[in-house]
């Protein structure tokens, strides 16, 4: 629709006749007219219908016209105000122009072809202010949409406020989620958020990494199993399908997933039914799926490393986390978010970063990801004294040559820079700031009592794996290795004691 078709112009003057003249003159013009004899007639005009030029006369019995549009001004500003005058009265005119009450005048005796020219120009401006005044709205509204914080993400880049809608939208969904994106790229943050925004918020999420548990006994840790169905079998054991039962069920790196069991999670998703390990007994569930893998999922069907038919059932909502160099400047207001939590957990004072080290977060390529990020901001903690975190601090715990924090901070990032092709570890890394004391030295045992190595480790397994109710990823957290080396070594004591 052409706007001008829209405008509307109101005409006050006390002589009809000029009135009546201007209206006929208009009458081919692409306008509404409305006329009135009064400045009070023509603001009740104003009440009823948007106007968007009003021209008045100046010499009006009662209510000025220098008056009048002072009143339009204060109660319709969008509205452009033009006077109608003689040239002889131009005095209060003009201090209605500076003071910003009337946009311009049109000369009495008038020429109509002036007259449709002056408008002309005035619908014009009355154009581009409302075209500016609807740009500055939904900009406003653009601003007040951004998010800087979402559930336990931090960053308001465009790309992130993408991914939190597509977490808004799918959260109370019951469809299954599969996420993609970069190691570190807060994958398994994103599940939790998805599950915190679903219906299935009171009930468990329970989270399998399918990278960590051999593939022979990830089937017991998904689906349980009964005792005896294998050796180190010694109890019946609920999975992770039952524990969810109600909630959701995550699945980290499906990718690394045996296929054979790939098979049975796929009837599993279709049906919610499942076997444990050793059972004939069918078990039904009701599950919410969400899945994460950082290959590329079509890539990851080419290589016969993911099923496609599973893909496609747990694919319902793609969600992809970018990479934390394609965040605007998100890696800065995480590092900030990291300093400020990491600087209370090591109960010291940080103010901030200085104004190079924020140019170096900002430029390098955080090839790791947030999870580099993160580690790096807890080691710079606790290596440095504060208060503030400074670019060479930075650079000794991302292990950059001098030369190379240089041409980051000369703005030769992105490939022109020589940058470690892997990503770079702080040097005291979390984990081993993480370590336990070292327990007190025992009694001195007699001979006889002197057991091997291997049997001192193994009682030592089996008594964090029954402290933790069978929990094999509790026990191996608590033991400090991963859960794949205790299955490993479970695995052998079984092969011995069936003497395979
Ligand atoms: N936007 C973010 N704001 C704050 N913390 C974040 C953000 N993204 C990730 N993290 C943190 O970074 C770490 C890594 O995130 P997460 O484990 O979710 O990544 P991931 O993609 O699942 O990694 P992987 O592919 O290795 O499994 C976590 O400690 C997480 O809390």
């Amino acid at each position: 629709m052409d706007p001008v078709t829209n405008i509307t112009l109101l005409f006050v003057d006390d002589e009809p006749l000029i009135l009546r003249s201007l209206k006929r003159a208009l009458k081919h013009e692409p306008y509404t007219v409305y006329t009135a004899q009064s400045g009070e007639e023509g603001l009740a005009l104003l009440e009823q219908h948007p106007i968007d030029v009003v021209v008045s006369d100046k010499m009006m019995p009662n209510m000025s016209g220098i008056e009048f549009l002072a009143q339009v001004a204060e109660r319709f500003p969008d509205t452009i105000r033009m006077m109608l005058t003689a040239f002889t009265e131009v005095e209060d005119l003009i201090d209605a122009i500076n003071q910003g009450k009337v946009w311009g005048y049109m000369q009495k005796p008038f020429e109509m072809s002036n007259i449709k020219l002056t408008l002309e120009q005035a619908v014009q401006t009355k154009m581009l202010v409302a075209e500016r005044n609807m740009l500055r709205a939904s900009l406003q509204r653009y601003r007040s949409s951004i998010k800087s914080q979402f559930y336990r993400f931090v960053g308001d880049s465009i790309a992130m406020q993408m991914v939190y809608k597509a977490i808004e939208k799918a959260g109370p969904s019951q469809a299954n989620v599969f996420i993609t994106g970069p190691s570190g790229t807060g994958k398994e943050l994103a599940a939790d958020a998805i599950h915190r925004a679903s219906t299935r918020k009171d009930k468990p999420l329970v989270c399998i990494n399918c990278a960590a548990i051999p593939s022979e006994l990830m089937e017991s840790e998904i689906f349980g199993h009964i005792k005896g169905a294998f050796s180190g079998a010694v109890t019946n054991r609920d999975g992770a399908a039952t524990q969810a039962d109600g909630g959701t069920l995550f699945l980290d790196e499906i990718g690394e997933m045996d296929m054979n069991l790939q098979a049975k999670i796929l009837r599993f998703v279709q049906s919610g039914t499942f076997q444990k390990v050793g059972s004939g007994k069918e078990e039904k569930v009701d599950v919410r799926f969400i899945c994460a893998t950082n290959r590329e999922p079509h890539q990851a069907i080419a290589d016969q490393r993911l099923r496609e038919d599973l893909f496609y059932r747990l694919n319902v909502i793609a969600i992809d986390l970018p990479a934390l160099h394609e965040r605007d400047h998100d890696a800065l207001q995480i590092a900030q978010h990291f300093l400020s939590k990491f600087s209370e957990v090591e109960n010291k004072v940080f103010v901030g970063f200085s104004p190079a080290a924020e140019q170096l977060i900002l430029r390098y390529d955080w090839p790791g990801n947030v999870r580099q990020l993160e580690n790096l901001i807890h080691s710079c903690v606790v290596m440095s004294d504060g208060p503030l975190i400074t670019e060479d601090t930075l650079q000794m715990q991302l292990k950059l040559k001098p030369s190379d924090a240089q041409a980051l901070l000369n703005g030769q990032s992105g490939g022109t820079a020589p940058m470690r092709s892997s990503p770079p570890q702080p040097s005291l890394s979390v984990q081993q700031s993480g370590y336990a004391a070292p327990q007190q030295a025992a009694e001195i045992p007699s001979e006889s009592q002197i057991c091997s190595l291997a049997e001192v480790e193994r009682i030592a397994i089996e008594k964090a794996i029954a402290a933790c109710d069978d929990n094999v990823v509790k026990a191996a957290s608590l033991l400090q290795v991963s859960p794949s080396t205790l299955y490993r070594k479970m695995q052998q004591w079984g092969d011995k004691n069936t003497g395979a």
